[in-house]
């Protein structure tokens, strides 16, 4: 007997509050196994607490109207110096005047970028990054330690380029800021610079070593090692072509762990024995380590999602992107306005027979964060996890779709917009700079508000303000939160909520802009995406659009929105 008439199915758990609902789910439980814990559960202010700190990072965000959304760039990133070599002679009992034995040092630490799903805007990333440098080599031949490599951390969908040569915003490399410091350095001095920057000596031997042939020798093999490696670095710079960082969401695996590899770092100077020769049996130098590679980059974070959601604060958008993706995308879901700070992009995968990810739990409910986070922390208390499978290990999600997937696409859920975003009210609409290239765009409603109708307006007005025509992108009217309309299921309450969705289709039928030559209108499909309600409907209808649009921007445009990663290397080693 459904409780509302709008949508198919129906089971729900009639709720007045959140607190109820967390009463209302019967969790599993196994109290003769496990003793009942001491620990305090979350109580309610503790929650409120949370709540509140939540609610003042959104009005921390809205006050900053939007700049904390960095989708622009400028790095600068240095691998990390070699550590230097070692001047030492081996010392024992017995044996006066020992061998040679520095240690070489060891190499800087290389800087890799690595798309991340979880995050979300460029803002944590440092303008200026080093990679650790290696460790200094040591007596009885102990050479220093390679320095561990470091992981730049950027969103999925950052497109990586590198500031050329004669760009003003592009930093030094390694041999250019060695030419600024020696500036107004006479010709010895600057000599005596580039020595100290190149040369280790044996303590009060260093004016002695310059004056050797062993030391002169050496020095012109390190010159012509330099170089020969700016000449193969400068050759380099020419291949380097843009990388984008966004196949990855599309299932592509990984090649390398640590992600794509941008600056090496340097490497380790030489200890003395590397300088032994016939004519010198006690080299009394040793070679500091390299400066790592030195590279400009422009990060710039183009989200290319196929589908972005446009909607109101509060109107589902986020609990939307969790149902359709399974709940693996991580949006935060919360009763006030401004949750969602950022975009967040998720992955449907789709079965050829309409099935989703999402669709495979079909009692799932889809809550507040902090509802779920509750419901969470009990079932640990209780001890219910402590043997749970993962995802993966209990088959519900994940490689057990693999097969059965045949057609995926991407979501972007956006924060909310509201009248007067383009004056840079709320959130203002900077954030809508990453959805230009999204091939469609779902309007969501809230249906159980007063006038959905009303906010639909407001919606197509400020993307026209963002950009003329944007709004001829949009697709589809979600229409959700239909599980609040037909009261307990009354036959008064249920011809009302079918009569308010009449009024929406009649509304965009008569002052939607038509899709396309044909007149075809934006279609309204009502949904509960808190109880995964109507969802096959609307990933159906998605997929239709997002393969209308990839057919008609043609193969060429669709290799130049997603950059094949595996041609694109940045850096060619
Ligand atoms: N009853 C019901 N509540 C829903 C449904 N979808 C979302 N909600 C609730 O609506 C509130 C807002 O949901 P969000 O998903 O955070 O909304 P949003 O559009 O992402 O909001 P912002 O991020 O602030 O723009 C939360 O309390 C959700 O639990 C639904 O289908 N039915
Ligand atoms: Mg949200």
């Amino acid at each position: 007997m459904p409780r509302f008439g709008l949508l198919p199915t129906t089971r729900l758990p009639s709720l007045q509050s959140k607190q109820a609902l967390a009463r209302a789910i019967p969790l599993p439980h196994k109290p003769t196994v496990i003793p009942p814990s001491t620990a305090p559960l979350p109580d309610e202010d503790e929650s409120l607490r949370d709540r509140l700190r939540r609610r003042r990072r959104t009005e921390w965000k809205r006050r900053q109207r939007g700049q904390t959304f960095l989708d622009n760039l400028i790095v600068s990133v240095h691998g990390g110096s070699g550590g230097d070599g070692c001047v030492a002679f081996h010392r024992e009992k017995f044996v006066p005047n020992g061998p040679p034995s520095g240690g070489n040092g060891g190499r800087g630490g290389d800087v890799y970028i690595m798309p991340t799903p979880h995050l979300t805007t460029l803002s944590g990333i440092a303008k200026r990054i080093r990679g650790p440098t290696g460790g200094n080599g040591q007596g009885t031949w102990q050479n220093g330690k390679n320095a561990e490599p470091l992981v730049i951390h950027v969103p999925l969908g950052t497109v990586v380029r590198e500031i050329p040569r004669g760009d003003s915003r592009r930093s030094p490399d390694e041999w250019e800021a060695e030419q600024e410091s020696l500036e107004g350095l006479d010709s010895t001095e600057r000599v005596q610079k580039m020595r100290d920057n190149r040369w280790v000596h044996y303590p009060r031997f260093g004016e002695t070593n310059l004056s050797r042939d062993s030391f002169k020798d050496a020095e012109q093999a390190l010159y012509a090692q330099e170089r020969e490696r700016r000449y193969l670095r400068r050759q380099r710079e020419k291949d380097y072509k843009p990388l984008v960082l966004s196949m990855l969401p599309l299932g592509a695996r990984h090649r390398e762990p640590l992600g794509f590899l941008i600056a090496s770092g340097g490497t380790g100077g030489l200890g003395n024995p590397h300088f032994m020769s016939q004519n010198d049996r006690i080299p009394r130098f040793a070679t500091r380590g390299h400066p790592g590679e030195r590279i400009t980059l422009a990060l710039e974070l183009k989200i290319l999602a196929d589908v972005g959601f446009v909607g109101m604060p509060n109107a589902g958008k986020s609990t939307l992107l969790r149902a359709l993706t399974g709940g693996r995308a991580k949006s935060e879901v919360a009763s006030y306005a401004f949750t969602t700070l950022n975009p967040v992009v998720g992955i449907v995968r789709v079965a050829d027979d309409g099935t989703f990810e999402g669709s495979l739990k079909s009692d799932q409910v889809y809550d507040e964060t902090i509802v779920e986070e509750m419901q969470e922390q009990e079932r640990i208390e209780r001890g219910e996890l402590a043997h749970a499978l993962t995802r993966n290990q209990s088959g519900q999600h994940g490689h057990h779709f693999d097969a059965e997937e045949t057609f995926r696409f991407t979501i972007a859920d956006n924060p909310g917009l509201i009248s007067d975003s383009s004056e840079n009210v709320g959130l203002g609409h900077s954030f809508l700079r990453s959805m230009e290239r999204s091939l469609a765009l779902a309007y969501i409603v809230d249906l159980s508000g007063p006038a959905p109708w009303d906010e639909l307006l407001v919606l197509r007005a400020e993307l026209e303000k963002y950009q003329h025509g944007m709004s001829r992108k949009a697709r589809i009217v979600i229409a959700n939160k239909a599980d609040l309309l037909g009261g307990e299921g009354d036959a008064e309450a249920i011809a009302l909520a079918k009569s308010k969705l009449r009024r929406l289709e009649l509304f965009v039928q008569e002052h939607m802009i038509p899709i396309g030559e044909d007149g075809r209108r934006l279609e309204v499909v009502p949904v509960s995406a808190k109880y995964s309600q109507n969802l096959t409907r609307v990933v159906g209808l998605m997929r239709g659009h997002v393969q209308e649009a990839r057919d008609r921007l043609g193969e060429r445009t669709v290799k130049e929105l997603v950059v094949d990663v595996d041609q694109s290397q940045l850096i060619t080693n």
